[in-house]
């Protein structure tokens, strides 16, 4: 049993879905299926660091609040901490604990040079102004300037926050040192040194990995039902490339609820009704308003959470009727859900491969800065599809040999790997 972690447990977070006890839950079961030594799992279940900062912000009527930031940096063993900044009203710093250790299993996965971390602020960032994020954004910068940097740890876009976020990074840090430091973030405006494809990579890797699933069960994308909770900067990629490859994407859903229609949605122009009406679906013509409760549960041969964590539970588990489940977002399975579905035989491809291309293009646009030298989209795409395909093969493979569920296959391969590097390094005697 893995020692309990030094993350205090926040009364918000009931302890069964913890996010970060369902992470070191998973990281002890590889534990055991390598065999590794009780002393290696102990330091892969404690973050390296943690550090939470106070953000002052003057809002634009005038009254000061003070808002908390978090950084967790789970591991640096393979390569410098590598994750996403987070803007939502559920932020806690165990959820960002267990973030971090996510984020250090997909990129051992993905066999990218990183370690893990991730970061976040409790706030809805639609209650913010553009300029109040901006001097948030700013603020939890220089807060972190001793804790970020091109080869220590690179912040990225996560849920609620965007390329104009790491525009706002990388403009502080920069200004801090002195001098342009464009590899301080991943997923910037093209303008200063992004990537073209990494502001679709995320839903395009899960495109990628549900079409490689399918294809092994001997079928294609053209007319599979999908289902997609989350409208956002991945679920929206996803849902428009899925369509785009002949899929029929018969519902989706945001925060305020979701659209079903059973012959197929029409993405493209739900994607512009969306954005001419603040991100709510209800009204699109040809559609039927459903709740996101509703969404999760339809019969449809892949559903995809690209939302939040704990969605699908144990009390919602028994209804859901779809064959593949491909995690675009992380964690949207709990621990005990995950269990009844591997028992009833759904393909559950697991976040830490089903939502790395974003991590990989981030990877990709880092690599491009340090080189100076631009690829096109057509380059950047099919190098983020080998890196997909492989780790995907590598995960079915890892399943087929050890006779584990995939999820647990991927976690062998990813912990494993770690393990190595820390034994390597002669971190652990
Ligand atoms: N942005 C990225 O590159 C990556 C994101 N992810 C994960 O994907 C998930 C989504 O992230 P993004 O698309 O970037 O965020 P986003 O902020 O762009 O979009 C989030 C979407 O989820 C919806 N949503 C929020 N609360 C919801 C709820 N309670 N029920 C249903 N829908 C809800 C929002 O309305 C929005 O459509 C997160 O779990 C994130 O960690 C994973 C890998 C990379
Ligand atoms: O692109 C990145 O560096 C991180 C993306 C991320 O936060 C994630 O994969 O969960």
């Amino acid at each position: 049993m893995i020692a309990t972690p030094t993350i205090p447990l926040e009364a918000a977070t009931p302890a069964h879905i913890c996010p970060f006890d369902q992470a070191c839950s998973y990281l002890e079961a590889a534990g055991k299926e390598l065999r590794l030594d009780q002393g290696v799992l102990e330091i892969l279940s404690h973050p390296r660091k943690v550090v939470t900062v106070s953000i002052p912000v003057k809002l634009d009527n005038g009254e000061v609040r003070v808002l908390a930031g978090h950084r967790v940096q789970h591991s640096n063993i393979l390569g410098p901490y590598k994750g996403g900044i987070r803007y939502h009203p559920a932020v806690t710093l165990r959820e960002v604990s267990a973030l971090a250790m996510l984020m250090t299993w997909k990129c051992a996965l993905l066999g990218i040079p990183y370690g893990g971390a991730k970061g976040g602020i409790a706030i809805d960032p639609q209650q913010y102004s553009v300029g109040e994020l901006e001097r948030i954004t700013r603020r939890y910068t220089s807060e972190l300037i001793k804790d970020i940097g091109p080869s220590l740890d690179i912040p990225a876009p996560d849920m609620g926050t965007s390329a104009r976020e790491m525009a706002w990074m990388m403009d502080t840090y920069s200004v801090n040192v002195g001098h342009a430091v464009p590899g301080v973030v991943t997923g910037k405006p093209l303008s200063v040194g992004g990537s073209l494809g990494r502001e679709k990579a995320t839903g395009r890797g899960t495109m990628i990995i549900v079409r490689e699933a399918l294809a092994d069960q001997g079928r294609t994308l053209a007319g599979v039902r999908v289902v997609i909770q989350g409208f956002g900067n991945v679920g929206g990629a996803a849902a428009e490339l899925l369509h785009q490859a002949g899929a029929k994407v018969i519902a989706v859903s945001t925060g305020t609820g979701g659209v079903y229609a059973a012959d197929g949605l029409d993405i493209p122009a739900l994607k512009a009704y969306a954005a001419e009406n603040r991100h709510h679906l209800a009204g699109f013509p040809n559609a039927t308003v459903i709740t996101n409760a509703e969404l999760l549960t339809l019969p449809c041969d892949v559903l995809i959470p690209a939302a939040l964590e704990n969605q699908i539970t144990e009390d919602n588990v028994h209804q859901i009727q779809a064959q593949i489940i491909a995690e675009a977002a992380n964690g949207p399975v709990t621990l005990e859900a995950n269990r009844v579905l591997e028992a009833q035989g759904v393909t559950v491809l697991p976040d830490i491969l089903a939502n790395a291309g974003g991590v990989v293009v981030s990877y990709l646009e880092w690599v491009q800065g340090l080189s100076y030298l631009f690829w096109d989209e057509e380059r950047v795409n099919r190098e983020m599809e080998h890196l997909m395909v492989q780790a995907y093969r590598q995960v079915m493979q890892q399943s087929k040999v050890r006779q584990v569920p995939l999820r647990l296959a991927a976690y062998t391969l990813g912990v494993g790997r770690v393990a190595q590097a820390l034994s390597d390094r002669g971190l652990y005697p």
